[in-house]
């Protein structure tokens, strides 16, 4: 095991510039999801993993997944399939991720170019889909390629599903992981499941993750004139629908982040004195979280409560309003439309259909409350589900080893605040155990303008996710 290990983590260090050119192509491809304008672009960037798995001999399937609902024709991006090794002597490991990337624009801030992976002199490696989870994905491949390179046999078989819908609620993919998941199916085999698409706590020390909160996301419109009108005109003789608007979302959450929508707080599973001990020995402090805030403005002052705020209760969050004047300058319009998005991060033991009917209901009440002649509607844009795993099972001991070798220290066992929404879906159509396997670091600003990944947690995680898989094989015959 051990000198196997070490062949193949030089040829990691060996193969490390052309990892950082293949991270650089697939930045290069601009795959919003939340974009249909970009969808050729998700398409493009499905092609480029299809023809790098190729080239590395994988069987490879791209599987369509349909129009995407609430669309007249547009087609849902493909979910990519890939099978590397088919030996019945081995386990057989399925891990997934995702393709598609958040939206980005240098006006939002960024300081290079966000289609361009810019590396500065502290390897600090910028650019939209770095880490998130570009970076990740391509740790798969590149683990594959430096075991062939160094004539080190894969130990394990390794299942692959990369889809490119994930930052716009995984659309499509449910149906599609419980189909392959039965006798038959692609992911018939699968013994364990891993997902590399989440971040380390801090910046030094490495976790596991086995726990994430759900992701329920809505919009409300509110509408009234014809069409956009001149404020000195119109300006005090008709209601206005923006006006209207940020009076109902401001009536959603307090400023210490305290949900203000009866009965969803109510939902949230008490906290036991067990759990609550867990979070002492979490390495964590203030200071990472100001780190990665990039300013002092946490709503707790101890790490504990943030953690707890962050992982184990729900959040809402407002994220815009579409319709509304954003531009700089002084634009003096009233809109006649605008449309204003927010979501509510669930956790246990939140039912999400119950979670949709409250706010349905506080929307329609706090609207009626106004007295105006405007019209609002609200609506579900996507739902994930939290999920929470056991991690006392051999996929994470495993895992565990692999960080012991690579970083020399000991994982803490972590939960997640974001969701990755087809995490339940593969636990519960293949009945296996999940683990989350996270590469990139705290201050990586994932969604964030200047979203970057360390080159070194990318050539050691890379390292990380193949000893991962040589651990894993190990413990099989343990078990
Ligand atoms: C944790 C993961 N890398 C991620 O960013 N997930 C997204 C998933 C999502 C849900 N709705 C839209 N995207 C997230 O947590 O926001
Ligand atoms: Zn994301
Ligand atoms: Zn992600």
């Amino acid at each position: 095991m051990a000198p196997q290990l070490d062949g193949y983590f030089k040829q990691v260090d060996k193969l490390s510039e052309s990892f950082i050119e293949r991270l650089g192509k697939a930045v290069s491809i601009p795959s919003v999801s939340a974009d249909a304008a970009r969808r050729p672009d998700v398409v493009k960037m499905s092609e480029f993993l299809v023809s790098e798995l190729k080239a590395l001999g994988a069987h490879v399937e791209s599987r369509p997944l349909g129009v995407q609902p609430g669309t007249e024709n547009l087609d849902l991006p493909p979910v990519i399939v890939a099978r590397y090794g088919s030996s019945p002597q081995k386990r057989t490991i399925l891990v997934y991720g995702h393709y598609d990337v958040q939206p980005a624009r240098k006006e939002d801030g960024w300081a290079t170019d966000p289609f361009k992976l810019s590396v500065d002199d502290q390897g600090r490696m910028y650019g939209r889909g770095s880490t998130d989870d570009k970076g990740p994905v391509l740790g798969w491949l590149n683990a594959i390629q430096a075991h062939k390179e160094a004539g080190i046999e894969l130990p394990v078989n390794l299942l692959m599903c990369f889809e490119g819908m994930e930052e716009y609620g995984s659309e499509g993919l449910d149906e599609f992981i419980e189909k392959e998941a039965k006798p038959g199916g692609f992911f018939e085999k699968a013994e364990a499941v891993c997902i590399s698409d989440n971040y380390w706590l801090g910046t030094e020390k490495p976790c596991l993750t086995y726990g994430l909160r759900g992701c329920n996301y809505y919009s409300v419109t509110v509408s009234g004139p014809g069409q956009d009108l001149h404020s000195g005109i119109f300006g005090g003789s008709a209601q206005e629908p923006m006006t209207d608007l940020v009076r109902v979302l401001g009536k959603l959450v307090d400023t210490d982040g305290k949900i203000q929508i009866p009965g969803i707080n109510e939902m949230v599973a008490p906290l036991s004195e067990d759990e609550k001990s867990l979070y002492e020995d979490i390495s964590y402090s203030m200071a990472n979280l100001y780190e990665s805030l990039g300013s002092k403005t946490g709503i707790y002052a101890d790490k504990e409560n943030t953690l707890m705020a962050r992982w184990r209760y729900p959040s809402l969050s407002v994220h815009g309003i579409e319709g509304a004047f954003a531009d700089p300058g002084a634009k003096t319009v009233i809109p006649a439309k605008v449309i204003g998005k927010f979501s509510i991060r669930t956790v246990p033991n939140m039912e999400s259909d119950k979670v949709d009917s409250l706010v349905f209901k506080f929307i329609k009440d706090e609207f009626a409350k106004l007295g105006s002649k405007n019209t609002v509607s609200v609506k579900l844009l996507h739902a994930g589900n939290w999920w929470v795993a056991s991690p006392k099972h051999w996929n994470y001991s495993a895992a565990g080893r692999a960080v012991e070798k690579v970083f020399g220290v000991k994982p803490d066992l972590t939960r997640e605040g974001g969701s990755i929404p087809v995490t339940l879906t593969f636990e519960k159509a293949t009945g296996k155990n999940v683990l989350l396997l996270p590469m990139g670091s705290s201050t990586d600003a994932a969604h964030s303008i200047n979203e970057k990944l360390d080159r070194r947690n990318y050539i050691e995680g890379t390292k990380l996710l193949g000893a991962y898989l040589h651990f894993v094989a190990e413990e099989e015959m343990k078990a």
